[in-house]
């Protein structure tokens, strides 16, 4: 899956947010969007899954494999997401239902794009421990009768990321879907992450405002700051050589906190 982003502005009313954007997401890419909190890189993935608040609007092109989302009407949109882009959000709490079971959750997008029959209950439950197993939760078979209550932090970011990949969607979005975990669960999620994408040959365009994150997870890296596009290049590179401030401050950022020794070599 390809993304096309060009000029994309976002405002609300006479307030500009993200000016003028552009870049572009290969098939198979690992993409990263970094910025300070505040620099537009929530709004910019909610303008991609056609989920912007209410009041704020988005001006410019988003294709996705040509398909323009900018103006799209809801009911295509709905096609769209969770089929061919799926997304993980930061908070797997307030992402999950809590009165559901984990299964029920899983199989949603399958039953959302018809991919499985709700009468079939042997099929959704097979779905189910597909689904758990995919994200490497223990205990498939009996997680899947589970509340979101009765797993850890690192097992429902697993949920989220299973709902989000349940319908084998070749674009995944993350938007600091690590930030809540503490380190050790975060480096297995940015694992699993990689593994999925990999595994499905699909695009990851991940946010977060931690470079030390970033440079497991993307080769490329747009930095925003101020809604705006300050710099761009493989992760590797701009670890090594960052020319705006801002890119500068994140890597001074992230070495004093998770870098390992070969990153800041
Ligand atoms: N619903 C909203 N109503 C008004 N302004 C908003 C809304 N959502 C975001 N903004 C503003 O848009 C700008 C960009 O916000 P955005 O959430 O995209 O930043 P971010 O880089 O994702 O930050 P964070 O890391 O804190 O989530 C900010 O100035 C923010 O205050």
């Amino acid at each position: 899956m390809s993304l096309e982003v060009r000029d994309l502005t976002i405002s609300l009313g006479q307030r500009v947010l993200v000016d003028r954007l552009s870049f572009t997401v290969a098939d198979g890419e690992r993409f990263g969007i970094i910025g300070e909190s505040g620099s537009g890189k929530s709004l910019t993935t909610l303008a991609v899954l056609g989920l912007l608040p209410d009041g704020i609007t988005a001006t410019g092109s988003i294709r996705l494999d040509g398909l323009e989302i900018i103006g799209m009407p809801e009911r295509e949109l709905a096609r769209i997401r969770g089929r061919r882009v799926g997304a993980v959000f930061q908070d797997p709490q307030t992402a999950l239902n809590p009165m559901r079971r984990i299964g029920d959750q899983l199989v949603e997008p399958l039953l959302l794009h018809g991919l499985v029959s709700r009468r079939d209950r042997p099929g959704r439950v097979r779905q189910a421990v597909r689904l758990a197993e995919l994200v490497r939760l223990p205990e498939p078979e009996l997680i899947v009768e589970r509340y979101p209550h009765q797993l850890s932090g690192g097992q429902r970011q697993r949920v989220g990321i299973g709902i989000a990949v349940a319908a084998s969607p070749q674009l995944l979005l993350a938007d600091e879907p690590t930030t809540a975990l503490d380190v050790t669960i975060q480096a297995e999620i940015l694992a699993l992450f990689n593994a999925l994408v990999a595994d499905a040959g699909a695009s990851l365009i991940f946010v977060t405002h931690d470079l030390a994150v970033l440079s497991d997870v993307a080769d490329t890296l747009l930095v925003l700051a101020g809604g705006v596009a300050v710099e761009r290049g493989s992760v590797a590179e701009l670890i090594s050589n960052p020319r705006h401030p801002v890119t500068a401050g994140l890597v001074a950022a992230a070495r004093r906190t998770s870098f390992t020794a070969e990153d800041v070599r």
